[in-house]
């Protein structure tokens, strides 16, 4: 299997390479060449095994010669050995035609894990063997960072840099990534928001001197091995709900686009997926996209569900250039257009291809705290903010598929708007008990591409 940037003008790559170069060259994200199907048959297959065996069915055909299947499925039983349920993702009924698929029972308790925990794997092994040294540089609203950092931290040859918002994720969310004293651990607190510091991430991989000389490497959802994980709880959902036997629809929180994207893959592989629900808060710029065709960038503001307090959306580009034809050329003058001035619009190729599949819904603040509220008198089932959000617009605009609604995060992450909405004040399990005893460690600087870059290069191994 061969990647392209959605850009059009980096290197062509293999799995491997695009796993460790993260964003392309020319600035785009990496798509491979083309979307492998599965039959009904082989769907059909996948019906009663467990989640590594579908990780590894799903993924084997991305991942061309770099691994085979007995190596691909030991990487999946490694990493989703790591997570505190038997079913990996467990499927929750709420009502006749409403289902949680939570996605939080690994070490950091959010959806991340799933990803993150395969590709430190993925990491280790492709780099093992040589005595390249990799710089990732990462940016999180909360979640991404913690589960990136429980993935790399201790591991030889792998440094990480992760930048958050000071002040605008949670406390839980902080701790859990700045108590981890790793020497390879560097967490970086910026004065702005989730924004800048994607565009700070983004910025220093353009800086081609620093991104060769510390062998730069990315796990937000820009790195196409994160997305390819994702795909999985797609199919592993739909196939204990009746795939490819009957159409199931996903109604996902919305950010960064990676999570609903990665649903988006699964339909183009042939899973048979109704609808997939883009649940936005008030940073609503892709509702906005998905329902007038208006990408225009507004201020981010800062709510409960703060992982999704986002108002550019990387992975949107993916969506664009599949949708658009797949020609890198416009997708970069519309690309350009965007980071001048903060608008673009969609083509009708781009609108009419994204309502085939997607709807889109902004949910305010009150109708996720009756999210949250209903679902916990209603079925017993405290959820987190971000899952209410998602949970709100899939009673709104679910159909008559059934409809699951991904449970992205464990509600104590979040526990303050938990108990606004519910009056329930759930515990952190047990195996991260302690973590408001735990010592902290972290940096605080402003959000300048010299300030930040510069800490990298003090701080980095340079590749061999
Ligand atoms: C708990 C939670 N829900 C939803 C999202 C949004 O997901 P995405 O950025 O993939 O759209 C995030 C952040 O990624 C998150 O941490
Ligand atoms: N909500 C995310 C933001 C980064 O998204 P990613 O999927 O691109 O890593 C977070 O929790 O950090």
């Amino acid at each position: 299997m061969r990647y392209v940037s959605t850009r059009g003008q980096a290197p062509v790559l293999d799995f491997r390479a695009a796993t460790l170069t993260g964003l392309a060259a020319d600035g785009g994200l990496y798509l491979p060449e083309e979307w492998p199907r599965f039959s009904h048959d082989e769907i059909a297959a996948l019906a009663g095994l467990s989640y590594p065996e579908t990780a590894a069915r799903v993924m084997l055909p991305f991942v061309g010669d770099a691994l085979d299947h007995g190596e691909l499925l030991a990487l999946c039983e490694a990493a989703y050995g790591r997570f505190h349920h038997a079913a990996v993702t467990p499927l929750v009924q709420l009502d006749h035609d409403q289902w949680l698929l939570e996605l939080f029972h690994g070490p950091t308790l959010a959806f991340k894990d799933v990803a993150l925990q395969l590709l430190g794997l993925l990491f280790e092994r492709f780099l093992g063997g040589t005595d390249k040294h990799l710089t990732i540089v990462g940016a999180t609203s909360g979640d991404t960072g913690s589960a990136a950092i429980d993935a790399v931290a201790w591991r030889a040859g792998v440094d990480i840099f992760m930048l958050h918002p000071a002040g605008r994720v949670s406390e839980v969310q902080r701790r859990q990534m700045t108590t981890v004293l790793a020497p390879n651990v560097h967490n970086i607190a910026i004065g702005g928001d989730f924004d800048q510091a994607q565009a700070l991430v983004k910025a220093m991989f353009a800086d081609r001197t620093l991104a060769d000389r510390y062998a730069l490497s990315a796990v937000n959802s820009i790195n196409w091995a994160r997305l390819l994980a994702q795909v999985v709880y797609y199919f592993y959902a739909a196939v204990r709900l009746g795939a490819p036997g009957r159409s199931i629809a996903f109604s996902v929180p919305t950010g960064n686009f990676g999570d609903v994207f990665a649903g988006y893959v699964a339909a183009r592989m042939g899973l048979p997926v109704a609808k997939l629900v883009v649940a936005t808060n008030v940073n609503d710029i892709l509702h906005r996209a998905l329902s007038t065709g208006d990408y225009s960038r507004g201020t981010v503001q800062q709510t409960a569900t703060p992982s999704m307090d986002i108002q550019v959306s990387s992975n949107f580009e993916r969506l664009l250039f599949d949708l658009g034809g797949r020609d890198g050329a416009a997708l970069a003058a519309q690309m350009a257009r965007f980071e001048a001035s903060g608008a673009m619009r969609l083509t009708n190729a781009q609108s009419q291809g994204a309502a085939g599949l997607l709807t889109s819904m902004r949910v305010e603040p009150d109708d996720m705290a009756v999210a949250m509220r209903r679902a916990c008198e209603e079925a017993g089932q405290v959820i987190d903010p971000h899952t209410a959000i998602a949970l709100a617009a899939a009673r709104r605009l679910g159909g008559d598929a059934p409809v699951v609604t991904l449970a992205t995060a464990h509600p104590a992450k979040f526990v303050d708007a938990v108990e606004r909405a519910t009056g329930v004040r759930p515990a952190l399990p047990a195996r991260v008990g302690d973590l408001f005893e735990r010592e902290e460690r972290f940096v605080t600087l402003p959000a300048t591409l010299e300030a930040i870059g510069g800490y990298v290069a003090e701080h980095a191994t340079p590749s061999a």
